[in-house]
């Protein structure tokens, strides 16, 4: 099992979702910032620790948003979406191809990895019920 830490990061009622690079696994897909944890650190810290790499902002960590996991052939990944909000820093594309904040309407718009598309519908659904 491949564990791997997201942040579903919200501000003024937008979310941020980053596209993956052209080259590599799941190239151009829409994903929600993070990656995979490494050994010895907590999910918690993982989550925090990519949002600097990747992003150079900090994460205050909120809570599990969701825990999904998704199985392709014999491989599986278990995501953990953390509700985070930025704490610091001005976000900056350092690895990505590009970085969106979207409604949770919109989020149908963009082509997610595979292992995502609970969590998307969720985030929809969630908009939808409070109209
Ligand atoms: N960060 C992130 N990764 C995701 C999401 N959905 C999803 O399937 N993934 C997958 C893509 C990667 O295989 C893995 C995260 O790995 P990573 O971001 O640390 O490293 P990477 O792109 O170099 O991954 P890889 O090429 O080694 O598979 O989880 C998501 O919403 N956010």
């Amino acid at each position: 099992m491949l564990y791997v830490a997201a942040a579903i990061i919200r501000q003024n009622n937008k979310i941020l979702i980053c596209q993956r690079a052209s080259a590599g696994t799941l190239p151009l897909l829409w994903e929600f910032p993070g990656g995979k944890l490494e050994p010895g650190e907590t999910m918690e810290e993982c989550i925090r620790r990519e949002c600097r790499e990747e992003l150079d902002i900090d994460l205050s960590v909120m809570g599990v948003f969701a825990k999904t996991r998704h199985f392709k052939g014999s491989k599986g990944i278990e995501i953990t979406f953390f509700d985070s909000k930025i704490i610091s820093g001005d976000l900056r594309k350092k690895v990505h191809h590009d970085l969106k904040w979207v409604q949770p309407e919109e989020l149908d718009n963009y082509r997610f990895c595979p292992a995502d598309e609970e969590v998307v519908r969720r985030l929809r659904q969630n908009c939808e019920e409070r109209g």
